[in-house]
């Protein structure tokens, strides 16, 4: 990549590319599982990259890292035990911490350099990292979850890369069979599940998937981020049977002016009315989320 355009090329969106003009590259790398890369772009702040693809920029990370976290944690009445999959960046953390019934927050993440490179350069994502009541893991999340005991915990969040490389299994029935054994009934899932304008196929298995697993609700929402490819990107809403969760009326509000501290600031993008308004679909994906 030279001082230029950076384009986002990848088998997962052919034919398409983003591009964010560079103005200096700040670090690259290769870890044990992906290289790594961050650019200061000239109008999206820095941009973190993973093998060729956006996972984040300063502008607009706020939107995925706010409703990833509270569309399900908003969605409970009293969330005490979460567990973070992926998110090494550690803005999913800084958005759960927000939530103050909140006493656990175990995260496992299988690539110790993005939480390195996260704290080294966007530290206003990494400081999720900083509260008490997280428990960092690096390590396999599938190994992680096999391993946790039953009904554990309230809400688990997905917040993976694509389903090319590291986080391949993380969009798999076993994985969602763990997670499933890992919630207390009535427990919430919230996973990364890409557009519905590149991926409907990918959304129709993983719809299919939950509605077997996942025998509360299974539900998909979706914001916008002009920066991941086609401009939005959705996520799964699951419950296990048990105490029914009605993903689309939040009982747990949590709204701009509370739950901000200095360090973390305020929300900038979740509010009640876009959590309820994220579960509206346009008819050519309804039709497969209400179908499966
Ligand atoms: N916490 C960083 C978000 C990572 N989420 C994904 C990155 C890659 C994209 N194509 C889809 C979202």
């Amino acid at each position: 990549v030279i001082p230029g355009w950076f384009s986002e090329i990848s088998p997962m969106w052919p034919g398409e590319a983003h591009s964010l003009k560079v103005e200096k590259i700040l670090f690259q790398g290769k870890s044990d599982y992906q290289n790594v890369m961050v650019f200061q772009s000239s109008t999206y702040g820095k941009v973190l990259v993973l093998d060729g693809v956006i996972q984040l920029t300063e502008r607009d990370e706020c939107a995925y890292q706010e409703m990833i976290t509270h569309l399900p944690l908003c969605s409970i009445p009293n969330p005490k035990k979460v567990l973070v999959i992926g998110g090494g960046d550690g803005g999913v953390l800084r958005e759960v911490s927000r939530h103050s019934s909140i006493e656990q927050i175990d995260i496992c993440e299988i690539d110790k350099m993005v939480v390195d490179v996260s704290k080294q350069f966007f530290p206003s994502v990494a400081v999720g990292f900083e509260d008490p009541r997280v428990n960092l893991h690096i390590g396999d999340g599938v190994a992680f979850l096999k391993n946790a005991p039953e009904g554990t915990y309230d809400a688990v969040i997905v917040d993976s890369s694509d389903p090319i490389g590291p986080a391949q299994e993380l969009f798999e029935k076993p994985f969602f069979e763990s997670v499933a054994k890992a919630l207390r009934p009535g427990g919430v899932v919230s996973t990364q599940a890409e557009s519905i304008w590149l991926h409907m196929h990918i959304i129709e298995d993983i719809v299919a998937n939950c509605r077997q697993i996942f025998k509360g609700s299974v539900n998909y929402a979706w914001t916008t981020v002009p920066t991941y490819p086609s401009g939005m990107i959705g996520f799964m809403l699951c419950s296990t049977e048990g105490p029914p969760v009605d993903f689309k009326h939040p009982v747990n509000p949590i709204d701009a002016d509370d739950s901000h501290s200095k360090s973390r600031g305020p929300l900038k993008f979740y509010n009640s009315e876009i959590h309820t308004a994220a579960f509206c679909l346009p008819t050519f994906a309804k039709k497969v989320v209400d179908s499966k």
